[in-house]
């Protein structure tokens, strides 16, 4: 039998390149002030890249953080500078259609820098997506589900009215699992917020808590037992360190979650190691990239270590493209809090994503499968023209 192997060449002369990296600063309100333990959110902003091909196709991706550099290393602003400067150069000329190849070669010009690399991937992932006419999820290996169950994160800062939107949700059949952001007050206090919404939900939602390593060690061992004694069932990073997070663990009947801690394979493989979480909150920002993220899906998996996905509080573009890296997980026993376009006043896609019986459908269109209303975007644009009406004002 006479077999013909014909290689695929990177940089072949028909291939698709690079021609421009375009980034956008969009400032949208919150529908109220989301209050965590390192910041009260009023706003979001999203970073959104468009990587302009020379076949004519524009891939999207996005970049967020939470309360600007309250969370973590990068900011928004600190994105767009990282990819205008140093992101493009590396990028402009290159084959659009090899993303890995194109992925290690930025990261060896650039250290670090994960969630503007989340970006940029995201990006290159639509096009390609685009360009082959399969979602995203087929580029990663295939979608095991096409539902993702989401939860919704009550941070208003007040019992009652936490326990007035939980109810709203449960009318709505939106959420049933809901996430409190506590860490903020006294841990007797908190305490004793989680505890009334519980009980004010029984059977009907599930409670966890993210407390976003505002405890002591000491605290936290407090409060673990505290919390399992009033029906909360999972706490996420308690404490700053994954010592601790190791020392905590299995010691309370309730689940413990990384969630800081992960910051990419590497750290993720470390705390493995140690067995020191339950279960890990896997975010494809953090992860550095939707690969990066299916790799600390296998890690956890390889260590028994349950999972979780996790959200940057992204928009439209950024959730969608965590349902697509979701999607092809082999377990996602937690399921998943992608709620972040939820959490905004206003909509930027052309057709919204689509929530419902707690669910959200993982897009079926090529690429993201999602379209972006431009004329949205340019209004939300920073320094666009809803600044200079009310500059005018
Ligand atoms: O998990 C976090 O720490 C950040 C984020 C996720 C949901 C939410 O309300 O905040
Ligand atoms: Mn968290």
């Amino acid at each position: 039998m006479n077999t013909t192997f014909v290689p695929l060449a990177p940089n072949a002369t028909t291939a698709p390149v690079i021609e421009r990296v375009e980034t956008l600063l969009i400032d949208v309100p919150t529908i109220r002030p989301h209050k965590l333990s390192v910041a009260t959110m009023n706003g979001q902003t999203l970073m959104l890249v468009k990587v302009h091909c020379s076949d004519g196709i524009v891939g999207i991706g996005e970049g967020t953080t939470i309360g600007g550099l309250s969370y973590g290393a990068e900011s928004p602003e600190g994105m767009k500078l990282a990819i205008d400067t140093y992101f493009q150069p590396a990028m402009v000329g290159q084959d659009a259609t090899r993303i890995q190849i194109l992925m290690a070669r930025i990261g060896k010009r650039i250290k670090e820098n994960r969630f503007a690399k989340c970006a940029i991937e995201t990006a290159l992932l639509d096009a390609h997506g685009k360009r082959l006419g399969l979602p995203v999820s087929e580029l990663l290996g295939g979608r095991v589900r096409s539902r993702l169950s989401v939860a919704w994160t009550l941070a208003s800062g007040d019992t009652a009215t936490d326990i007035a939107e939980a109810e709203k949700m449960l009318d709505l059949r939106r959420h049933r699992i809901f996430k409190l952001k506590i860490g903020a007050r006294a841990p007797r206090e908190d305490i004793a917020h989680v505890a009334a919404i519980k009980r004010a939900l029984g059977d009907r939602g599930a409670v966890r808590v993210d407390v976003n390593m505002a405890w002591s060690e000491t605290e936290a061992a407090y409060g673990m037992a505290a919390l399992a004694d009033a029906g909360c069932e999972l706490v996420e990073q308690p404490v700053a360190s994954a010592a601790a997070l190791t020392r905590l663990v299995r010691r309370f009947p309730i689940a413990l979650m990384a969630d800081e801690s992960l910051q990419g394979p590497e750290t993720a493989f470390e705390l493995a190691k140690v067995s020191g979480a339950d279960v890990f909150a896997i975010k494809i920002e953090q992860s550095g990239g939707l690969f990066n993220a299916q790799r600390v899906a296998a890690i956890a998996d390889a260590a028994g270590i349950e999972l979780y996905g996790g959200t940057m509080l992204e928009g439209a573009v950024g959730t969608a493209a965590s349902a697509h890296a979701f999607s092809t997980f082999a377990n996602l026993q937690w399921g998943t809090e992608l709620f972040g376009p939820l959490l905004l006043t206003e909509e930027i896609l052309a057709t919204p994503l689509e929530y419902g019986d707690f669910e959200l459908a993982v897009p079926e269109g090529p690429g993201l499968g999602i379209a972006l209303d431009d004329d949205r975007v340019k209004f939300f644009l920073r320094d666009g023209p809803r600044k200079t009406v009310s500059a005018a004002r």
